[in-house]
């Protein structure tokens, strides 16, 4: 099963991103999505191969925002696609059945959906405003997590649901609380100055004081 907690890469450079994942990987994420937008072929080809590195020295799992192409040249665990991106069918034709494929979705109708075309988790959201994405879909809050976990319930529907958007430490029991798999962070993490306790809290609320 997968980690309850993703950490989606901030910086505006090659350096700045690697630096950010570095250090997420340092003080306990195991679980790397690489989020390098409006950047070159080339740029985002050389980071992607260097925070591979990365990742498998520290064991951890590398996915890619939105570029299939750039997972699949470079045989990353995954790939992380919206619902303006590449249709998840058509990335598993590409990327084969054992990749992670994990699809956004913004109401029970997307869930429904990933899951018939086959992704393997769901980030939803947003659960309240963030500035690290433009062009928000409508914000969920707590309600609308526990009304769409209900309704999966009511229908056995499965996959692992991950929170996003503007999640703090303090939210994180009460998310957990309906049900939901982890939480996918990007600001939390990038922007904390402790983040060996920041991780080691967020793993203690996600897992239940287990430490991982
Ligand atoms: C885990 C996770 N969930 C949702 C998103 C958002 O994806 P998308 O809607 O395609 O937006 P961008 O990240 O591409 O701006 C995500 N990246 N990860
Ligand atoms: C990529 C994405 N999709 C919905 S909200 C979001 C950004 C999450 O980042 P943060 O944890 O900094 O709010
Ligand atoms: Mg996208």
């Amino acid at each position: 099963m997968y980690n309850k907690l993703q950490y989606i890469s901030q910086g505006n450079t090659i350096e700045e991103q690697l630096h950010n994942i570095h250090e997420a990987l340092d003080n306990g994420c195991d679980w790397i999505q690489m989020r390098f937008k409006n950047q070159t072929d080339s740029d985002c080809y050389k980071l992607a191969e260097a925070a591979k590195f990365l990742c498998e020295e520290y064991l951890a799992n590398f996915i890619i925002n939105d570029n299939v192409a750039l997972a699949q040249k470079i045989a990353a665990d995954g790939v992380h696609l919206g619902l303006m991106d590449m249709k998840i069918k058509d990335a598993r034709d590409i990327l084969g059945k054992t990749k992670i494929i994990g699809g956004t979705a913004n109401t029970f109708e997307n869930i429904k959906n990933h899951i018939q075309n086959g992704c393997d988790y769901i980030g939803l959201g947003p659960f309240r405003f963030t500035t690290t994405k433009e062009k928000l879909s409508p914000i969920l809050g707590l309600e609308s997590y526990e009304s769409i976990i209900a309704e999966m319930k009511k229908q056995n529907l499965e996959v692992p649901i991950y929170a996003i958007g503007g999640i703090d430490l303090s939210d994180v029991e009460a998310l957990m609380q309906t049900g939901i798999h982890g939480i996918a962070v990007s600001g939390l993490i990038t922007e904390n100055p402790s983040k060996t306790k920041l991780i080691t809290q967020l793993n203690e609320k996600l897992y239940g004081n287990v430490i991982v």
